[in-house]
């Protein structure tokens, strides 16, 4: 921060969007391979190149870029979008004096290796569908804030969804119904409670693990169990149900925030001036929305005792 006749500037400056891809190569001819997009934001003491357009403490953005191209290629074991995020911090923030701060963000794309014949391919992938994100901030003592999440996982469930007893007003229109489709796009995003460089798992990949156990967690709560499924009185009731799941099943998850709309599939009904009707609705067919949706949001974390 910084202060100039009265006023007060804060500021931060990175590269978005830099994009790399990485291919990890065993011995056996196995390939592994990570598609990134990294954001770059850094917090340093530059002031000068906005108080008087001198750039002598500016980190170029452009040298920002290289860098990730330059550590990818150190990087010489597959190692997940959190550990490169944390690689990328940790250079900012001790290589440069003026650098106090560095948030880092990667989206990774969803590219999974394919099965040819019921087979693991050695080096062929598909693109999936929802997305690995994660930001790390790291400062120059080394205190660390590392979130993880999930962009874009659409979900949908054909019955086992109602909702009813809600306020009824002169506006309300909608009917109390046990019986709906439940279709969504979650947004997950949660916090991992590593607080410094120093206390970070060492172990390889720990943060791709993470990553599955916790889609498979909100997956399994969403959904039930295959043949019964789980009665879902409302979205609000799963996302309470799909989150307190994780916070329960990982303790180094401290924190989870999911985002879940309601993405309305309208039931159809053509009535006809004669009888019988062209189409009555029976749970069968529907018209799928998007627009407008529902839009339900929350958190959930630990209750902190200070006994
Ligand atoms: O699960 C739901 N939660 C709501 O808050 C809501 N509101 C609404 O019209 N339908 C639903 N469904």
């Amino acid at each position: 921060m910084g202060e100039l006749k009265g006023l007060k500037l804060d500021q931060q400056h990175g590269k978005s969007r830099v994009r790399v891809a990485r291919v990890w190569k065993d011995g056996d001819g196995k390939h592994h391979f990570s598609e990134w997009s990294v954001n770059i934001s850094l917090l340093s003491n530059c002031l000068p190149a906005y108080f008087s357009g001198d750039n002598y403490d500016i980190v170029a953005t452009d040298t920002m870029k290289n860098t990730v191209y330059a550590k990818a290629k150190e990087c010489s074991e597959q190692l997940s979008a959190e550990d490169f995020a944390v690689v990328l911090a940790k250079h900012f923030t001790s290589f440069y004096q003026q650098v106090t701060g560095a948030i880092v963000n990667i989206v990774e794309k969803p590219w999974e290796r394919v099965s040819i014949n019921g087979q693991q391919h050695d080096h062929g992938f598909k693109l999936g569908s929802e997305r690995h994100t994660t930001e790390v901030m790291v400062d120059k003592s080394g205190t660390l804030r590392m979130t993880s999440g999930i962009e874009g996982l659409s979900i949908l469930k054909t019955t086992k969804s109602g909702f009813e007893g809600f306020i009824r007003d002169q506006y309300t229109m909608l009917p109390d119904t046990r019986e709906r489709m439940m279709a969504t796009e979650v947004t997950a995003s949660w916090r991992y409670s590593f607080d410094s460089l120093s206390s970070l798992p060492l172990k390889p990949l720990y943060f791709t693990e993470r990553y599955t156990d916790v889609k498979e967690v909100l997956l399994n709560m969403f959904f039930g169990p295959s043949k019964e499924g789980a009665y879902s009185p409302s979205v609000q009731a799963t996302l309470h149900e799909m989150a307190k799941a994780v916070l329960e099943r990982f303790p180094d998850i401290s924190f989870i925030q999911l985002r879940m709309p309601n993405l309305h599939f309208l039931p159809v009904n053509l009535p006809s001036k004669d009888n019988p009707v062209i189409v009555k609705f029976d749970d069968d067919v529907y018209l799928p929305t998007d627009e407008p949706h529902g839009t339900i949001q929350a958190t959930l974390s630990h209750i902190r005792s200070n006994m």
